[in-house]
């Protein structure tokens, strides 16, 4: 169930109604008061700020059932998450202010030309004297924007800056959305290639499949700086961390578990790709059309690849029918495709990542009384599996060695680390994951994915704190 903060504005004649009047309204009809702000006291009328935590299905009975007292005149219904958007999320703010013609000087010209002739030089130096180090590019097409799909460039804005703040408040990375508006394959390579010498690292996001995989190989193969398409790896490097725990928990292995991934799109080749990598036996991969078979032909690249993979089983069948007996489901698909009745058809201590979003493909409240470990793309339940888990982390790690490339081993170790933030003692159904508030994590992916860049070669900087 999606839940709302709204605040609401009202006068209250008090000859009328009291406060208690309002609050029984709000809480009868389905709201949570959760601040009261007094924005103008009085003895006959007064306007209050209310808060209200309210599920998306009651929200306009809420404001009717207000509408409705006598007394009360509702000024203004305003939606908070609306609210923290207006103008924007980000912004760009200098490192230092200009405060004479002296500093003008240096900063920009006469004084910056001969800082842009020894990056001319040396273009390595972009690196120390430019922002290039520290800044990554956060591109979209606007394609597959979360579980919304193709909503284009400008309404994957949000989305972007979002990634943005996390960026920077998580990991001190400045990070820059960039909305393009093409969906043709060649020009967004030529246009990634064509900004790229001011970032110093290119996350691709929500960039619908199958083109985003080749958009992210042309892009490794051609530039010298970290590309990281965060749907694929993000995804798949937080789903292997929260699946070492939960088999923990349930006491099973990667080479034993039957493991059903649906949604075979960006995160779901990735996921899979990396349970294989991780030993996994037993691997069902499902779409749309229903489970992708090995042996079977397929109109992608990647659907073939894993047709081709024997731990990929042989036998057809819908998401329905390929779900009974699994161990583990794992979605990343849409939401509201899975019935309770569906998820009993597992094994018993079953795993359920349910990982669409906004909407996971089960109800929580559906599913947590049902499953053993449950986890989902949400802040709003136990078990976050999210990929902003993944993404400061892995670019300040590749940032701060100046990595060429983010690699297996890189993804792998950044998964282990994620894991690991979870001791064993603290380890439980609840808590396979760890928050994305844990100051831990950024820490431990930082160093774990510079530790592997170091030992596969693509470090081009040993960071001080490594040497
Ligand atoms: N929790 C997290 O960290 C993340 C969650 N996601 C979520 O995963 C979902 C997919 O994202 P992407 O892979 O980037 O998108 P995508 O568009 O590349 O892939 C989606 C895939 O799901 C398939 N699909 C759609 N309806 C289906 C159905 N009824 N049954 C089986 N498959 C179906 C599509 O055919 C497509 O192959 C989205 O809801 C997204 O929000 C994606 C990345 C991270
Ligand atoms: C979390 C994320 O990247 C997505 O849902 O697309
Ligand atoms: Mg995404």
């Amino acid at each position: 169930m999606a839940y709302n903060s709204i605040i609401l504005r009202l006068e209250m004649n008090h000859a009328l109604v009291n406060f208690g009047d309002v609050a029984s309204t709000i809480s009868k009809a389905g709201g949570d008061i959760t601040s009261i702000d007094v924005i103008r006291p009085g003895q006959e009328t007064s306007v209050r700020d209310i808060t209200v935590h309210v599920a998306d299905h009651v929200e306009a009975q809420v404001v009717e059932s207000l509408k409705q007292l006598e007394g009360i005149q509702l000024i203004n219904v305003s939606d908070r998450t609306f609210l923290v958007h207006l103008g924007g999320k980000i912004s760009v703010q200098p490192n230092l202010p200009i405060k004479n013609r002296d500093d003008l000087s240096r900063v920009y010209t006469p004084g910056v030309a001969r800082v842009s002739t020894a990056i001319h030089e040396n273009p390595e130096k972009a690196y120390s004297l430019t922002i290039k180090r520290n800044t990554v590019a956060v591109v979209t097409d606007g394609t597959a924007v979360l579980g919304l799909g193709d909503i284009g460039p400008h309404a994957a804005a949000p989305v972007m800056e979002g990634k943005a703040m996390l960026f920077k408040q998580l990991a001190g990375v400045d990070a820059f959305p960039i909305c393009l508006d093409t969906k043709d394959t060649e020009s967004i390579i030529s246009t990634i290639k064509a900004i790229s010498p001011i970032f110093g690292g290119i996350n691709l996001e929500d960039i619908s499949s199958p083109r985003c995989f080749e958009i992210e190989t042309r892009l490794a193969d051609e530039l010298d700086i970290p590309i990281f398409h965060d749907d694929q790896h993000g995804t798949a490097i937080v789903v292997i961390a929260g699946l070492l725990n939960a088999l923990k928990v349930v006491g099973k292995r990667m080479d034993q578990v039957r493991i059903v991934v649906n949604g075979i799109g960006a995160a779901g080749v990735s996921i899979c790709k990396m349970l294989l990598a991780a030993g996994v036996k037993r691997l069902v991969p499902v779409d749309r059309d229903g489970a992708i078979v090995r042996g079977g032909t397929y109109p992608y690249p990647m659907w073939s690849w894993l047709a081709e993979q024997p731990q990929v089983e042989d036998q057809p069948g819908s998401l329905k029918e390929v779900i009974r007996d699994a161990d583990v489901f794992i979605g990343v698909s849409r939401g509201n495709l899975l019935t309770a009745e569906d998820v009993m058809s597992m094994t018993p201590d079953r795993i359920v990542f349910a990982m669409a979003n906004p909407n996971p493909e089960i109800d929580p409240e559906a599913a947590l009384p049902i499953v053993r470990v449950f986890a989902t793309g949400r802040s709003d339940y136990p078990n976050q599996i999210n990929n902003v888990l993944v993404f400061p982390g892995i670019f300040r790690g590749a940032l701060d060695c100046r990595a060429r490339r983010i690699n297996e081993p890189m993804k792998l170790a950044a998964a282990r680390a994620i894991a690991a933030v979870v001791s064993g003692t603290e380890l439980n159904e609840q808590y396979i994951i760890p928050s994305i508030f844990n100051e831990q994590v950024v820490t431990k992916v930082r160093h774990a994915v510079i530790e592997a860049a170091i030992l596969t070669g693509v470090a081009r900087r040993i960071p001080p704190d490594f040497r």
